[in-house]
């Protein structure tokens, strides 16, 4: 496991002075769905992504924006290794995942890629804290890796302001609430990139501009390569660039 520098998380981060690493990579990627047949019975597809060039540094922030169907969520599964790119290549820090096979590509984003969608989609039945310690119990942690795990998920769930709601469970949370465990519980395996779908799209405006200014602080905190696709024009100038993705293609 990587480095826990969250266990005081009083601490501001220690950010690397190197330049910045382009810890994700796609490389002329391009994604084809099967769309039914055509007239004649040959295989109709759509293009969502057409040679894509993007990166994402560590410790930084990517809005990504666009209008609908212009393939902002293909990118992102894409990068979160969901799906394989019909072409093209998807890099991960200093590895090119284009070719592993399924199993290792699940290890990896266990252990490397947080991802973050609109709906958290928490397990009715755990509290917030139980929420955490599940990721580490599936990443293969037992007995006392999961007492350390507990006392990992109370840092995190302070640092997103959640320390008080530790012991609750999903349907006694606020949306925006719901969405800071979620977050926490993405940070659990100290992912190199963090992908965030519309994030706050359930939220009001107060919510979301909290949610997305907690977005920033970890992403600097944790040094992740953050991604997030947002419709949230607000949010923009808080990311540390913006890209705009139009018909399948980077603007
Ligand atoms: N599973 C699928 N099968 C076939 N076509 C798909 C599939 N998923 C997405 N598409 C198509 O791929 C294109 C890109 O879709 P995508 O969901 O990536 O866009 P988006 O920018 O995320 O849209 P939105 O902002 O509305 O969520 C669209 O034309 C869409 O209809």
């Amino acid at each position: 496991m990587k480095s826990a520098h969250v266990t005081d998380p009083a601490t501001p981060a220690l950010r690397s002075a190197a330049p910045a690493i382009a810890a994700l990579r796609l490389e002329h990627v391009t994604l084809e769905y099967a769309d039914g047949t055509h007239e004649d019975g040959s295989p109709r597809t759509v293009r969502a992504l057409d040679t894509v060039d993007f990166s994402a540094e560590t410790g930084t922030i990517t809005a990504l924006v666009g209008p609908s169907g212009s393939g902002k969520s293909s990118l992102l599964a894409v990068a979160a290794t969901l799906i394989r790119p019909s072409t093209g290549r998807v890099g991960l820090a200093d590895r090119d995942l284009t070719h592993l096979p399924e199993k290792e590509l699940a290890r990896l984003r266990r252990s490397e890629i947080g991802m973050i969608f609109q709906q958290p989609n928490l397990l009715p039945s755990l509290t917030a804290r139980e929420q955490l310690v599940l990721t580490a119990h599936l990443r293969g942690a037992r007995g006392a890796e999961l007492k350390t795990a507990a006392a990992e998920a109370g840092d995190l769930l302070e640092l997103v302001g959640m320390s008080g709601s530790a012991d609750r469970r999903p349907h006694q949370l606020s949306g925006g609430q719901r969405q800071r465990v979620n977050i926490a519980r993405a940070l659990m395996n100290r992912p190199q990139v963090m992908l965030v779908d519309e994030p706050t799209a359930a939220l009001d405006h107060n919510r979301s501009q909290q949610i997305m200014e907690l977005l920033v602080e970890v992403t600097r905190r944790f040094d992740t390569a953050t991604v997030v696709v947002t419709h949230d024009t607000e949010f923009v100038p808080l990311a540390d660039r913006a890209v705009t993705m139009r018909d399948g293609r980077l603007s």
